[in-house]
């Protein structure tokens, strides 16, 4: 499917059939569009050796919001996110999604939420549109098998067996069972792994217009670029804790903005503005990073300084930190902190 179809034809239902606050007649924060949707509290997860993945962290998630969970490998999301969806139980605090215990109320949670696992497993011998009329089969109100597959651009391959689906089919045959139910809340652990540029971009299009649509979304994501285009507010975990959370702009506000050039032969790093002196030179002395909290100030005095003494600086880049800059610092920084 082409980005254009699917712009077209993606139209997708209000989650929880048919109102913005939701169906489902849930209780408490979350269930009547009050409060959070998702809520965490001091949760850790300790797993049966001791070890404890997640070690205290604390997050909400209000209705209709996209929030990214990040972290290096091994962070501790997918233990953080088996807790949310009720799949495990935590070893500490409290969580609550649409108003509920998601483990010892999961007859209440189940049926409004939609979950995208890592890895699907699914039976390799059915064709795609049996495979998705098996899981309606069990999923009240679901969704006609043939919309499902629309929704994720999979249409064409429904009569395909599952085992000649390519990796990045797999993820859209699983983001379409996650939706069946036209979940209230979505979990999604890793959506885009293995799509193509295009793919990828289709599945952004698509949790954009579920959010639109009334939908929460939780996802896990490596993809620094994929939360910093959908989420709208994200946390940053490092070995079992959340070390960075705010909106995309927020986390990256936070850290320095950089300004790169080169100085021409026979000009010296030591003539550039006082200001500036701090600036990091490579090994010949000519390639310079000034890494600021004053972007403007600091690049107006170098374009100044430069005009003056008639310098030209080959190769001028400035820019604030990307997400992407910021994860490697938090991570960089974390880690000699030895959190
Ligand atoms: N069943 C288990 N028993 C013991 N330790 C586990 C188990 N599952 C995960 N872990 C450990 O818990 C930590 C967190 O793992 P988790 O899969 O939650 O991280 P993650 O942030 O999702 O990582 P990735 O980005 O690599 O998928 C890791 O050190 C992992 O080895």
């Amino acid at each position: 499917m082409t980005s254009d179809d699917r712009a077209v034809r993606a139209t997708v239902p209000v989650a929880g059939g048919g109102t913005r606050a939701g169906a489902g007649g849930g209780t408490g924060a979350g269930g009547d569009g009050a409060g959070p949707v998702i809520e965490a509290a001091g949760l850790r997860r300790t797993y049966s050796g001791g070890f404890e993945a997640v070690s205290g962290i604390d997050l909400t998630v209000a209705r209709g919001e996209i929030f990214a969970l990040l972290g290096t490998n091994g962070a501790g999301k997918t233990s953080t996110v088996e807790v949310l969806e009720g799949l495990a139980r935590p070893s500490g605090g409290r969580v609550r999604v649409l108003g509920h215990d998601p483990y010892r109320e999961r007859v209440a949670v189940r049926p409004r939420v939609g979950v995208m696992l890592q890895e699907g497993g699914f039976p390799s011998e059915l064709k795609v549109r049996e495979t998705v009329r098996m899981w309606a089969g069990c999923t009240s109100g679901a969704r006609p098998a043939g919309e499902a597959l629309e929704l994720v651009g999979l249409a064409a391959r429904s009569e395909v067996r599952v085992k000649q689906l390519s990796g990045g089919e797999r993820r859209r045959l699983d983001l379409a069972l996650a939706l069946l139910g036209r979940p209230e809340v979505l979990f999604l652990d890793e959506p885009s792994t293995g799509l193509d540029a295009e793919g990828r971009r289709d599945t952004w299009r698509l949790v954009r217009e579920l959010r639109a649509a009334g939908t929460t979304v939780l996802l896990t994501t490596h993809y620094l670029e994929e939360a910093e285009s959908l989420a709208d507010r994200l946390a940053i975990m490092h070995r079992g804790r959340i070390v960075a959370s705010g909106t995309p702009a927020e986390v990256t506000a936070a850290r320095p903005a950089r300004i790169r050039f080169a100085l021409p032969d026979g000009v010296d790093a030591a003539r550039l503005p006082l200001t500036l002196r701090a600036a990091r030179a490579d090994d010949t002395g000519r390639r310079i990073e000034v890494r600021t909290h004053r972007l403007q100030d600091d690049l107006a005095e170098l374009l100044l300084w430069a005009r003056r003494e008639n310098v030209r600086l080959d190769g001028l880049d400035a820019r604030s930190a990307s997400l992407e800059e910021a994860f490697l610092d938090i991570a960089r920084t974390t880690e000699t902190a030895g959190v």
